[in-house]
């Protein structure tokens, strides 16, 4: 069975605190093909995160909805594989079994999927450090593991909110050469949440550029590079004109603000 297709139609967010009411997103339409890669990119508070929150089931929109093909997202799914920038790793299990974790919780056999997670580890240097606590980590090796955790069971949807946001830039550029690399034995639907325009543009096949709160879809550009996408692209001038477009986006929507 192919990946969904991801459809956020008329999407609106509005956050109701005693303060007032805040309008987070204002009627974002948008649609991410079957395996397509989406980076969403935008200034800070613009409403990325509430975005990929409607689409966990986590938040439900004001108004419109999101879909999975043509299956309303109505309560949280525990299909979608999912990065936080904080890892969530639970520091008292052992690295496997922190990669194990999704296919307990779906009471599924562990066994099935060992090699897998074994494999999944070994991809991102980790095979030496299944047995270890994630204590025993530095932030860049624990994030790989919340990968290995988030692509175990193959999920059909991706969704990462700034995995690499606590990752210092060396560290991040290696890691995003891992994750493309993973993502190479995924066919999911995915979408990232980034503040960078060199990982949207290594990740992605369209960034979508969202203007600033209340958030809403201003300009989408397409990462005509095939596939697989060695070089980071700040050292590959295939990106150049990518690179240049989205920052010329992310400015002229901050001048307008
Ligand atoms: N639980 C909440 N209650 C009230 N307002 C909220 C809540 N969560 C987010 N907001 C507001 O909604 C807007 C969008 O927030 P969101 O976290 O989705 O943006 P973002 O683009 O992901 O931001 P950042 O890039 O800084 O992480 C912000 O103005 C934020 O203050």
């Amino acid at each position: 069975m192919s990946a969904p297709v991801v459809h956020f139609a008329g999407v609106t967010h509005d956050y109701v605190t005693p303060g007032g009411v805040t309008r987070a997103l204002d009627g974002v339409e948008l649609r991410i093909e079957s395996g397509e890669r989406v980076a969403l990119l935008g200034p800070s508070g613009c409403g990325k995160s509430t975005l990929l929150g409607i689409a966990e089931g986590l938040i439900a929109p004001t108004a419109g909805g999101a879909y999975l093909d043509d299956v309303k997202i109505c309560k949280p799914h525990s299909d979608a594989g999912v990065v936080f920038q904080k890892d969530l790793l639970l520091n008292w299990k052992t690295v496997l079994d922190n990669v194990l974790l999704p296919v307990r919780l779906r009471k599924e056999r562990v066994a099935d999927y060992r090699e897998r997670a074994l494999a999944l580890l070994k991809d991102v240097g980790l095979a030496d450090f299944a047995d270890s606590r994630p204590t025993e980590l530095s932030g860049g090796m624990r994030q790989r593991v919340a990968f290995c955790r988030a692509l175990v069971r193959d999920p059909d949807v991706l969704l990462l909110d700034e995995p690499f946001g606590a990752l210092d830039a060396l560290t991040r550029e290696q890691i995003n050469t891992d994750l493309s690399s993973m993502m190479d034995t995924t066919q999911a639907t995915a979408v990232l949440v980034t503040h960078s325009i060199e990982e949207a543009a290594f990740f992605a096949d369209r960034i979508v550029v969202m203007s600033p709160r209340p958030g809403r879809i201003a300009e989408e550009i397409v990462v005509d590079v095939p596939r697989p996408r060695p070089a980071w692209p700040t050292v590959d001038h295939r990106f150049d004109e990518v690179l240049d477009r989205a920052r010329r986006a992310i400015t002229s929507r901050k001048a307008a603000a």
